[in-house]
């Protein structure tokens, strides 16, 4: 067999079933006994809804963020999220290929926009990666994600990312384990000058939305 032949069967063997990641998780991140279902808030975001920018300033989906991923995410049925981001040249590790790290990120907020969908604030407490294909910049990451279960403060979720068309081969995929804090969190401990500029802006809703709360 052919080298390129041995590392696609690899590949393959790595990739998980299309809707159900099933793999065993490390033991952080498999919910506890008592875990629920997430329940979908009456009030989020119908399916297909563009989410939007929650802060302009996101590295992950802000538009004043010249070289942020400026991730599109839009509601989906139940709880769950898809989401679209161009790799572009400046999200570069090794020459023409994106870094491992910003497509970590492209998960992470889009893992992060579930939140929206149970008008929970929530950060990501634990992220665990698999970088199953490389992915070449000019590529656009198509993202799933779920809640798949909810123990207290703590918010369990995947998601993957396909590349060459939504149901492409998976290229990226995650495991994570959100804690749902309370606005202070953020009042607290972000750098005082972020924090007085989000909480003087007059539009009461770009003001909510900043600290991640689905208005
Ligand atoms: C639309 C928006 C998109 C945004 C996407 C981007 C999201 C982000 O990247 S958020 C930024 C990155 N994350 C952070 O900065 C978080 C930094 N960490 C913290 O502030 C704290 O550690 C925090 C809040 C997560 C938890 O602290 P605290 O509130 O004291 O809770 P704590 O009691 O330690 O933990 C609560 C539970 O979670 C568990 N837990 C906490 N952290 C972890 C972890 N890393 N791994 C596994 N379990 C954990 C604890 O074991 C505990 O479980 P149990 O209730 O069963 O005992």
């Amino acid at each position: 067999m052919s080298t390129e032949n041995h590392h696609r069967d690899d590949r393959d063997r790595r990739e998980r079933p299309k809707s159900a990641a099933a793999e065993p998780a490390p033991p952080s991140l498999v919910p506890p006994p008592n875990a629920l279902p997430p329940v979908r808030h009456p009030d989020a975001p119908a399916p297909g809804e563009l989410l939007g920018s929650h802060y302009d300033h996101c590295f992950g989906c802000g538009e004043g963020q010249p070289h942020g991923l400026h991730l599109q995410a839009r509601a989906g049925d139940g709880v769950t999220i898809t989401a679209e981001f161009t790799v572009q040249s400046a999200h570069q590790g090794a020459p023409g290929l994106a870094h491992g790290g910003v497509l970590a990120t492209a998960l992470d907020e889009t893992l992060g926009s579930l939140n929206w969908l149970l008008r929970v604030i929530a950060v990501t407490g634990r992220l665990e990666t698999d970088f199953v294909r490389p992915v070449p910049v000019g590529t656009v990451l198509f993202l799933q994600a779920e809640i798949t279960a909810v123990a207290g403060r703590k918010i369990y979720s995947r998601a993957q990312g396909r590349i060459g068309g939504p149901d492409g081969p998976v290229a990226v995929r995650a495991q994570a384990l959100f804690i749902e804090v309370k606005v202070e969190h953020f009042t607290e401990n972000g750098r005082a000058d972020e924090i007085r500029a989000v909480m003087s802006d007059p539009d009461q809703i770009r003001r909510v939305r900043a600290f991640e709360v689905n208005p």
